[in-house]
């Protein structure tokens, strides 16, 4: 049952300002090099590091101390670590080894020795010191993240796909989600950011995913998973094959608003996905849901329409799905096929003005600055001609030609044109520096899946209709600002004009009675 007080909310739905022990970070490598790390307190040496545990990468060592209790998103700085030790160690624990079979001395009679335990039990840890080899960039896990770097245990279901698969089936705060299979998780960790609205209470409805997977490790390392991310009691994962068993929880309904199959064959799992038991549908399907012929229970909610995704590589699933879909009295069928292209965003720094930095191409921007660069050179030669000849500079200039450096007389132009710090400083900043170009993926990745969207329809019966119409009864519907036409207008004005003479011949009236009234009186 799920918790009814939690001090820890899973690092995916809330991370707070700082990375925290035990729990999950990412770390970034390089912008598509992302390695989750669950960060731990240094608590001795671990692994042979007197730093306690580490993380390497080519960059360089990173001990978890100094990730730990830093800003999300910190800059973090590789350290020396003893990598020593490690060898040594393995070599220690050998020769341990050896020497336990050669003496025969009993353990008992031992004393443990004060330098062994200085040896093994070093509670104490080393501080780590900076390294020169490289930094990498500590990150909250979010299920963006977590799909680029989690362990892939089948093919998962990537961003730009479950971005757009959640927000057609309409999954928000407080809503209950079906999904099979559930694989890597990562369609997953998604979906219940989605759903999320609070951990639920003893007996209190709130924002679920219930989640199968038929494949027995992969339902006990998801499950593992749910557990170190914090998400139980948000995510039900169940061990069965949903072709035969069906989506009830322990005999009851999840009472889904959106379902999403990452299967096979989904028209085998559509079925079970009615609001009342399918004619075709055999006994023992029924049966082995705890759903027989007479007490068919849906595992649907019963009060709103439902919303359907279905993710199959090919068309022929595609096909199939359809037919089943349309037996089975979804509407609004459609298919979608999402082709993601990655738009590189960067400067295109050309000209003959600009520094000598990487990425810079110091070649003429246009037309115009070629020209000019040449009537430049030509005025120059035309002033060097004009001087008396300097064997010094003629040899400094035969110099420079082979080694490629700036002759004597080259100073100028290179002075002139690479600015100044003072220069760069008012000048535009790099960063925004040529032309804003975007660049496409030279070609489109490869298909991933078809996306066959449906909705069932909330269930209408008789009583509905008449409850429906004692709210909102036919001939008595409000006047709704703006929706009036002109026909109406005009016959409201009239009414009005009617209503002011009426008034006003009243009160003519009133003033004639009450004058006889005087006359008689008088
Ligand atoms: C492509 S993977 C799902 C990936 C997942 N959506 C993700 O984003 O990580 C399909 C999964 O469906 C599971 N599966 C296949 N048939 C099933 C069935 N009849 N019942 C439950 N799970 C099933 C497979 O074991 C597999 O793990």
């Amino acid at each position: 049952m799920a918790p009814t007080t939690r001090t820890c909310v899973s690092p995916f739905l809330d991370p707070g300002p700082r990375t925290k022990a035990n729990s999950l970070a990412i770390v970034q490598l390089s912008r598509d090099n992302l390695l989750p790390v669950y960060l731990q307190v240094p608590n001795g040496e671990h692994d042979g590091y007197a730093e306690g545990a580490v993380v390497n990468t080519r960059y360089g060592s990173f001990p978890h101390s100094t990730m730990l209790d830093v800003p999300w998103g910190s800059q973090i700085r590789a350290s020396k670590v003893d990598t020593g030790s490690r060898g040594r160690k393995r070599k220690r624990e050998a020769d341990d080894q050896a020497c336990r079979e050669a003496t025969a001395v009993s353990e008992k009679d031992e004393e443990p020795s004060a330098a062994g335990a200085d040896r093994d039990g070093a509670a104490a840890v080393k501080q780590a010191v900076a390294d020169s080899s490289g930094f990498v960039h500590i990150l909250p896990p979010t299920p963006e993240l977590w799909t680029t770097s989690l362990p892939h245990r089948t093919q998962v279901v990537y961003t730009p796909d479950y971005s757009y698969i959640l927000h057609r089936i309409r999954a928000r705060p407080g809503s209950t989600l079906i999904e099979a299979g559930a694989g890597s998780g990562s369609f997953t960790h998604a979906a219940v950011r989605a759903v999320y609205n609070g951990y639920p209470a003893e007996g209190q409805r709130k924002g679920k995913v219930f989640s199968f997977e038929f494949h027995e490790q992969r339902y006990q390392k998801m499950k593992k998973e749910l557990s170190d991310h914090g998400l139980e009691g948000l995510v039900q994962l169940t061990h069965r094959d949903v072709y035969s068993g069906g989506f009830l929880v322990d005999g009851k309904s999840p009472e889904a608003d959106a379902v999403f199959l990452d299967l096979p064959a989904p028209w085998e799992a559509l079925p079970h996905l009615s609001r009342r038991r399918p004619q075709d549908m055999a006994d023992t399907d029924g049966a082995a849901a705890g759903n027989g012929q007479q007490s068919w229970v849906s595992p649907l909610n019963p009060r709103k329409s439902v919303y359907i995704c279905t993710f199959s590589p090919c068309i022929e699933q595609v096909t199939r799905t359809v037919s089943a879909m349309r037996r089975l009295g979804w509407v609004d069928i459609d298919m979608v096929e999402i082709a993601n292209r990655k738009l590189h965003a960067s400067r295109d720094r050309v000209g003959l003005n600009l520094n000598f930095d990487r990425g810079v191409n110091n070649s003429p921007r246009d037309v115009e600055e070629a020209l000019a660069r040449l009537a430049e050179i030509e005025a120059r030669s035309r002033e060097q001609a004009a001087k008396p000849r300097d064997a010094d500079a003629d040899e400094d200039m035969d110099l420079a030609d082979e080694v490629g450096a700036p002759a004597k007389g080259n100073e100028a132009r290179n002075g002139e044109h690479a600015p100044s710090t003072e220069e760069t400083s008012t000048a535009t900043a790099p960063w925004m520096e040529g032309r804003l170009i975007t660049r496409g993926e030279p070609e489109i990745k490869s298909h991933t899946s078809y996306l066959v969207f449906a909705v069932l329809p909330m269930e209408w019966t008789e009583q509905d209709e008449a409850a429906a119409a004692a709210k909102y009864p036919v001939g008595k519907e409000q006047k709704v600002i703006g929706a009036i036409d002109k026909a109406a207008r005009k016959q409201e004005r009239r009414e009005l004009l009617q209503k002011q003479q009426g008034g006003a011949s009243r009160k003519a009236r009133r003033k004639e009675r009450d004058e006889k009234l005087g006359e008689i009186s008088g």
